[in-house]
């Protein structure tokens, strides 16, 4: 591998979904700035600073193939980091998910990766796809990068995993966040996100297969599944819209401390998790317009979804639709359903 050409150009993910065959051994390297690159697999990279300042930071985008402003977001801070444009002050690990399924424009090739995290790539029929494979090579680099921290007495941990939806939304920016078995939500975190462009929120209410709920439940990260936007192929996002958050990651890799807007608790939505609908037979479908954006909400008792031997109805007055998806595989989660609240 020339390093010689990453340090250049910085064009660490074209040469991952390009040459994946240069990043099969890991590799580090030093930049003038005295910053420690470490390269553990193709879209794979750490950064650690000469005196890092407590954060481990993680960016993951990619964990669905097509959704790509994220993508490009981080890859505009990598080339940056790498050509030393900006200087890292935290240590941050960047994981661009699923190479493959990125270059074929597709949320995933074989396996939704966002349902194989805490293991569940291993259950069931075991390692057989790349989706698999990946989603475990993930978590060890998650593992080992937080340990490796923890040797450097670096004692904070965040994890935020880049997505775009799928559908319009009436709120464009939205996170979920993780279960977190009784502990508390933290404002401070949702302060952060509003900061960037983020103002709703939905609270898990159960464990899940997410990568944000891994790092969130085994590492103690603050982590976050974060939609920027809507699904558009590479090349093709209004960057505009996702100003504000590329800023904020930039500003949270580089700035030692960082300075947050106001919190204001009036200027967020907070959402709690109502349903968790999943499709189990062939018939499944939705009772509502295809291009029906996130949080459309219904009055209570509208059926909602429908398959042989159940119907779901809205439960409650206003239970808005989150991730509706007549087409995933069967026994996973086709809808989500969730309900005003506030923490
Ligand atoms: O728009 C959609 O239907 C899916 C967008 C997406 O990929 N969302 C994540 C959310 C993960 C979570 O619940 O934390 C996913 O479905 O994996
Ligand atoms: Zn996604």
């Amino acid at each position: 591998m020339s390093i010689e050409l990453l340090r250049s150009h910085g064009q660490f993910l074209s040469l991952s979904r390009q040459s994946p065959a240069l990043f099969t051994a890991p590799f580090a390297f030093t930049l003038d700035n005295g910053t420690e690159v470490e390269i553990s697999a193709p879209g794979i990279i750490s950064f650690t600073p000469v005196s890092p300042k407590g954060k481990d930071i993680v960016l993951s985008s990619g964990v669905h193939g097509n959704e790509t402003a994220p993508i490009e977001i981080c890859d505009e801070l990598v080339q940056a980091l790498l050509t030393e444009t900006l200087t890292a002050s935290h240590r941050v690990l960047f994981l661009f998910g699923n190479l493959p399924a990125m270059d074929l424009g597709e949320r995933f090739v074989e396996e939704n990766m966002n349902r194989l995290f805490s293991g569940a790539h291993s259950s069931g029929p075991g390692l057989v796809n790349q989706e698999r494979v990946r989603a475990k090579e993930l978590e060890l680099a998650v593992g080992h990068f937080y340990r490796q921290g923890e040797k450097l007495g670096q004692t904070y941990r965040c994890h935020y995993d880049l997505h775009t939806a799928i559908r319009g939304s009436k709120n464009e920016k939205f996170a979920v966040y993780p279960f977190r078995h009784g502990q508390p939500w933290k404002q401070s975190q949702l302060q952060f996100l509003f900061a960037c462009g983020v103002n709703t929120f939905l609270l898990s209410n159960s464990p899940t297969t997410t990568f944000s709920y891994f790092s969130s439940n085994e590492f103690g990260a603050d982590a976050f599944t974060v939609e920027l936007g809507k699904v558009a192929p590479f090349g093709q996002n209004d960057m505009q819209r996702f100003q504000q958050a590329r800023d904020t990651l930039l500003a949270l890799i580089s700035q030692e401390a960082l300075s947050l807007p106001e919190y204001n608790p009036d200027a967020v939505l907070v959402y709690k998790i109502n349903q968790i609908i999943n499709r189990t037979q062939e018939d499944f479908r939705l009772n509502f317009a295809d291009d029906a954006p996130n949080f459309t909400d219904f009055p209570k008792g509208y059926l909602l979804a429908e398959e042989t031997g159940a119907q779901y109805f809205a439960e409650q007055e206003g239970e808005a639709i989150v991730f509706p998806n007549a087409k995933v595989a069967l026994g996973q989660r086709a809808l989500l359903t969730v309900v005003p609240t506030s923490i």
